[in-house]
């Protein structure tokens, strides 16, 4: 079983420093979400990774060797970087030959990653007619071709429609549980949630998060209720009095921050307050994600310096 493990990393492109001090494990059998804000570091870490950078110090290895170490390295790593990558000329099927060949992959490993990535159709066609979304399912195509234990992704679902997105989600769960060790960046909070077990969060080249999305959403948003009944003034009156934040709408709808249905719900009925609709409105990434990276933004950053 392998896994990425980034230690101590630190890349500076003279006085500015895209990744700083950095240390985490993406371990196999989970999809681990990449996030950050731009400019956060996120880019350069996948390049680190994969030996198309040197780091200024600190290492990153993967089942404990650097990428440049392995042989046929398409057999233990694979990664979409630049959908841009193929050659417009070639056709998709001729792209993932070529591949194939020169790391010692079987060739009956195109059409499968053809099938797989839905290409299958368009396999003899140039590269250069495909549109993004096609494109971006070419890269996975080839990053899936040596069947790799670990698996880079960097924005995979840029350029895909509705069904191409439910399609990545599954894919990216398949591969967790086939034992792979998934690493995907995104900047689609509620997207990232939708798919990822765990979350390792950047600022500014920094370490913000590394841990479960769940224990993330949690530990950093409240939930809010929302309560409707036919008295809501009473209703006003009785959160007042136990010290609720709460607000109404126009039409009567009261939310209620940081509460819990099943506090509330007994509060009610205590007071003999008819309840149309008692629900909690679930915390989102997004949300999470927005509380922490708010003084992290690179944005933020420029202004403080300038
Ligand atoms: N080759 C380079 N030369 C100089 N600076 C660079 C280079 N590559 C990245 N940087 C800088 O390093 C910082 C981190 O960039 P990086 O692309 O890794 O961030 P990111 O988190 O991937 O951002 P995004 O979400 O916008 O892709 C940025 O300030 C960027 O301008």
């Amino acid at each position: 079983m392998t896994s990425i493990d980034v230690r101590d990393l630190t890349k500076e492109y003279g006085a500015r420093r895209a990744v700083d001090g950095l240390t985490f494990s993406v371990p196999p059998g989970r999809v681990t979400g990449f996030l950050g804000p731009n400019g956060a570091g996120k880019s350069t870490t996948m390049r680190l990774v994969l030996g198309l950078d040197r780091p200024t110090s600190g290492t990153a290895t993967i089942g404990g060797r650097p990428y440049g170490a392995l042989h046929t390295p398409l057999r233990h790593v694979g990664a979409l970087l630049d959908a841009g990558a193929a050659h417009g000329s070639r056709t998709a099927r001729d792209h993932l030959r070529i591949l194939a060949a020169s790391n010692r992959i079987p060739v009956r490993r195109v059409d499968a990653v053809l099938a797989e990535t839905g290409l299958a159709g368009v396999a003899g066609r140039r590269v250069r007619t495909f549109s993004l979304g096609m494109r971006q399912r070419l890269g996975i195509a080839a990053a899936l071709l040596g069947e790799p234990e670990v698996v880079l992704l960097d924005e995979p679902a840029n350029g895909l429609d509705p069904e191409g997105i439910v399609w990545i989600r599954t894919l990216l769960r398949r591969l967790a549980a086939q034992g792979r060790a998934v690493l995907v960046s995104s900047h689609l909070m509620n997207e990232t949630a939708a798919f990822a077990d765990h979350l390792v969060v950047l600022g500014r080249g920094r370490l913000l998060a590394d841990t479960p999305v769940k224990d993330f959403i949690h530990a950093r948003v409240r939930p809010d209720v929302r309560v409707r009944t036919t008295e809501p003034g009473a209703l006003g009156d009785l959160l007042t009095r136990h010290g609720y934040d709460a607000s109404r709408a126009a039409d009567g709808t009261w939310t209620v921050r940081h509460a819990r249905v099943d506090e509330l719900g007994p509060l009610l009925a205590e007071a003999n307050i008819p309840v149309l609709e008692l629900a909690a409105q679930e915390a989102t990434l997004e949300q999470a994600y927005l509380d922490l990276t708010a003084s992290e933004a690179e944005f933020t950053a420029l202004s403080q310096e300038a």
